[in-house]
């Protein structure tokens, strides 16, 4: 296994070889069985990875995101709702957030229905813990797959989790299919899917991954980085007022008026923050690992064919020379000079957190929308302060301490969320109710 920690050996082997290093490792127990290989984020290179992310891109490019708005403007007014109801259910209303957003984009779906979230969060969450490497034998000795049925159980039970995920995923593809079937208009990926079937190339059965990845893939990242935000805010009081002054200079002093996304080029600070957070707490600290195809030399060194490529994107953000005082909150380091003009690409740029190449993230221009939308919304609703102690002291987050799983995510803490104002939390009842 190779790790890098510097930006030019990963832009050189990454990005401008990408062609030879845009592999993943198989994974027997999560890759071969449990997904009968047709799952995007474990796919080898080759061409049904091309296909599968084609169709991916046609959805979520930087283009066509801009039709998501209203759904995501949307969800970040019922995120400050849940929040006004249960404000000390703040991590519980990000996830939720994030997971009926994305439901709605992939599927045209709200969770009416309390148990597709519960099935989509079981799924996810068994297989974020099958992918680790650690988690089966079998994928630290693969020669263990060469057992026969009998002694290899493990098999019968990874083949039963595909069939209990597939046939949910396909009746969520399948329901889109009949509605559209019934004349109704959807704007949603798997209309998108179902229209573009034929050019895509894709079976059934990869077009219900593809779907379900685009939730499986951005749910936990999401979460994680507005969580991050929400320990940001509690160690940066300062940095939390200077954007509310932003927003209250561009939308009005009263709180009549929420944020919306045609508000971003007025809000060069807010956007600033939130790449400061992609920044300072990268959810994928490491990515997703790369594997070589084919040997290959470097600065001297001989790089065999399938070699593990960790980019280590938590040394590329915290390194001293390109982002002095790293571990300092410090928004100001991504502020544009004055007359430079704020786009909403500038979200993804300036950070790593989307990873590399040929693999990096499909999903980052609707996910840095997310998480920009998100932001704002909770810095024009609320103050977020620490809870005090006893003796008068705040009581503030670890930075250091992150939860278990592939993601890392912000370990369990405290906040207290209050509306800025009367006016604000009607504004909030009257949108949501
Ligand atoms: C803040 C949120 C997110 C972060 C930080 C993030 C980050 C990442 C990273 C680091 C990778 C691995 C890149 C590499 O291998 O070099 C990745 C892969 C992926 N992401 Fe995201 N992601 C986010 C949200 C999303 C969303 C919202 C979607 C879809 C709607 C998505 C879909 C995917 C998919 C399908 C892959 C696998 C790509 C492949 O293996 O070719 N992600 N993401």
């Amino acid at each position: 296994m190779i790790v890098l920690n510097d930006i030019a050996d990963i832009n050189e082997l990454l990005v401008k070889r990408s062609g030879n290093y845009s592999s993943r490792k198989q994974l027997v127990y999560a890759g071969k069985y449990r997904s009968q290989d047709k799952r995007l984020v474990l796919l080898p290179y080759g061409a049904l990875l091309k296909r599968q992310r084609a169709a991916v891109f046609q959805m979520l490019n930087a283009r066509v995101v801009g039709a998501y708005e209203g759904i995501q403007e949307r969800g970040a007014m019922k995120l400050l709702s849940d929040i006004l109801k249960n404000p000390t259910r703040a991590y519980m209303s990000v996830k939720w957030y994030v997971a009926e957003t994305l439901l709605t984009l992939v599927y045209d779906k709200t969770f009416d229905n309390e148990q597709d979230l519960r099935t989509l969060l079981h799924i996810l969450e068994t297989f974020v813990q099958d992918m680790h490497p650690a988690q089966h034998l079998v994928d630290t000795l693969p020669i263990l797959d060469w057992l026969p049925e009998i002694l290899a159980p493990w098999r019968a039970e990874a083949r039963k989790k595909h069939t209990y995920e597939i046939t949910f995923y396909s009746r969520l593809l399948q329901e889109v299919k009949e509605r559209m079937n019934k004349g109704e208009s959807l704007e949603c990926f798997a209309s998108r899917l179902w229209e573009d079937a034929e050019k895509n190339g894709l079976d059934k059965i990869s077009m219900a991954y593809v779907a379900g990845s685009a939730f499986e893939a951005g749910t936990d990242n999401t979460a994680g980085t507005i969580l991050w935000f929400l320990v940001a805010m509690l160690h940066n009081p300062d940095t939390m007022r200077k954007a509310q002054a932003e927003l209250d200079r561009v939308l009005g002093p009263e709180g009549y008026i929420p944020p919306s996304f045609k508000n971003l080029q007025d809000l060069p600070y807010c956007v600033a923050l939130v790449k400061e957070v992609f920044r300072w707490m990268p959810v994928a600290p490491v990515g997703s690992p790369h594997s070589s195809l084919n040997d290959d030399t470097y600065q001297g060194y001989r790089i065999a064919a399938n070699t593990t490529i960790v980019a280590n994107i938590w040394a590329v953000h915290h390194n001293e020379k390109d982002y002095p005082d790293p571990f300092t909150f410090r928004p100001e380091r991504f502020v544009p000079a004055v007359d430079s003009k704020v786009e909403m690409e500038h979200l993804n740029e300036g950070h790593y957190g989307f990873g590399f190449g040929r693999r990096a993230c499909p999903g980052q221009y609707l996910a840095s929308k997310s998480v920009w939308i998100g932001i704002v919304h909770l810095l024009w609703a609320f103050d977020i302060s620490p809870p005090i102690d006893e003796y008068g002291t705040a009581i503030l987050p670890d930075t250091t301490a992150v939860r278990d799983g592939i993601t890392a995510e912000p370990g369990a803490f405290d906040v207290v969320i209050t509306p800025r104002s009367g006016a604000r939390a009607q504004t909030i009842i009257s949108a949501c109710g």
